[in-house]
C-alpha cells in the first residue's frame, strides 16, 4: 500500500506502564520502543525507534530529564517530529522542564504514555501512540502530551486522575488539538503561544536541584521552612489558599516567608486551586505574602512553577533575576496579564 506520508518521525521510549510487564514485583517497564510499535502495527511514517530508558516515571528525576533533553537535541536532525514514550506519574514535570531545557524547540516533541500496559487487550496506549505520531506529525514546534484523543501544551498539563484513561488535563488554556472525525482539530488561538519554526532551538540541562514545594494546610509550622534554608533549599514554591493566601496569625507563615526571602531564597506563591490564578493583591492575607516578597505564580501549574524556578535557580538567577524571568512567559507556561 501507498504510504499518505514520508514524515519522519523519532520514537524514544523511556519506559511507564506503556511498556510494563507484569513481575513478582508488580508491574514493571519491560518493553522496546519497537515491540511498542509492533504491536501497533503500521503506521504512515517513517519511523526509527531508541530505546533511551527503561523506567517507571516515578524514577524519572533531573538527571533523567537533562538525559531526554540531551538526546532529543542530539538526535533531531532530520526528524519532522519526536515522540517520547514516559511513564504518565511524572510526565507533565519532565513536559513542563523540557519547556525550558529546550527553549525555541524547532519541531514537535509529544509525549504520552498510557494507564494500561500496550499488551493488555483494553489498554488506552495503542490510540494515545497512535495520536502522539500524528501530533509529532502535524503541530507545530512545542513541548506537547497527547492523551485521551488530546493534544496539549506540555507545560499546562497536570496528571489528575490514578487510573482513569481522561488523565491529563490542560490547565488554564485550552488543549491545542482534539481528535475529531475529522482527524486533528486544531486550536489556532492557543497555537499561537508555540515558538516558530525560525526560532533557535538552545538546550541548557543546568538545573539546581535543592528546591521544595510545600502545600501548606491549617497548623502547618513556619519553622520548617527556616529549617528547609539551613539544610541548604534555595529556592521554595509554596502551594498556598485559594488566591494565594497565607496565615500570619498564631503561625506566621508571612514572616516566615519574609524571612527567607531576606536570606536571597526565592519563594513562589502558586495555588492549591488546580484552575485560574493566583492575585496576591486581592486580599490582606496574600497582600502581605506579596509584600514580603513572594512571588507570583500567576495561572502557572505547580508542576510548571517548580521545573521554572529550578531551571532558572541553575542558570545562577539571584533573587531579583528569578522574580523578572517569573513576570516572562517563555514558552506558554503562564499569562501574564499585567
Ligand atoms: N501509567 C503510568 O505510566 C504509571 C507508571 N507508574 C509510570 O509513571 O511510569
Amino acid at each position: 500500500m501507498k504510504k499518505m506520508t514520508n514524515k519522519r518521525i523519532l520514537l524514544l521510549s523511556t519506559g511507564g506502564t506503556i511498556a510494563s510487564v507484569a513481575s513478582e514485583e508488580g508491574l514493571i517497564p519491560g518493553k522496546s520502543g519497537a515491540e511498542l510499535l509492533h504491536t501497533l502495527g503500521g503506521l504512515p511514517y517513517e519511523i526509527e525507534v531508541k530505546d533511551i530508558l527503561s523506567l517507571d516515571s516515578s524514577n524519572i528525576q533531573p538527571e533523567e530529564w537533562a538525559f531526554i533533553a540531551e538526546q532529543i537535541y542530539k538526535l533531531r536532525r532530520g526528524f519532522d517530529g519526536i515522540v517520547v514514550s514516559h511513564g504518565t506519574d511524572t510526565m507533565a514535570y519532565t513536559a513542563s522542564m523540557l519547556t525550558f531545557m529546550l527553549q525555541g524547540i524547532d519541531l514537535p516533541v509529544v509525549l504520552t504514555g498510557s494507564q494500561v500496559p500496550m499488551q493488555a487487550i483494553l489498554s488506552d496506549a495503542p490510540d494515545n501512540l497512535r495520536v502522539a505520531f500524528a501530533a509529532a506529525a502535524t503541530c507545530k514546534p512545542g513541548i506537547y502530551i497527547a492523551f485521551n484523543r488530546q493534544i496539549m501544551r506540555g507545560c499546562r498539563c497536570v496528571k489528575i486522575r490514578t487510573t482513569g484513561f481522561d488523565a491529563f488535563k490542560s490547565i488554564n488554556v485550552d488543549p491545542v488539538a482534539m481528535v475529531t472525525s475529522d482527524g486533528i482539530d486544531i486550536k489556532h488561538k492557543d497555537f499561537e503561544y508555540v515558538p516558530s519554526e525560525h526560532a533557535i532551538c538552545t538546550l541548557n540541562t543546568k538545573v539546581e536541584t535543592h528546591v521544595a514545594m510545600i502545600k501548606l494546610f491549617p497548623g502547618f509550622d513556619p519553622a520548617v521552612l527556616s529549617a528547609m534554608v539551613d539544610s541548604g533549599v534555595k529556592g521554595i514554591v509554596i502551594e498556598a489558599y485559594g488566591l494565594g493566601g497565607m496565615n500570619y496569625m498564631r503561625r506566621n507563615m508571612v514572616k516566615a516567608i519574609g524571612e527567607i526571602i531576606q536570606r536571597g531564597v526565592p519563594v513562589v506563591a502558586c495555588s492549591q486551586c488546580l484552575y485560574e490564578r493566583t492575585d496576591l493583591t486581592k486580599y490582606e492575607v496574600g497582600r502581605a505574602a506579596m509584600l514580603e516578597g513572594a512571588i507570583s505564580g500567576r495561572d502557572m501549574t505547580s508542576e510548571s512553577a517548580v521545573t521554572k524556578l529550578m531551571w532558572a535557580l541553575g542558570q545562577g538567577m539571584d533573587l531579583e533575576d528569578v522574580r523578572a524571568f517569573f513576570n516572562k512567559d517563555i514558552a506558554g507556561e503562564v499569562t501574564i496579564t499585567d
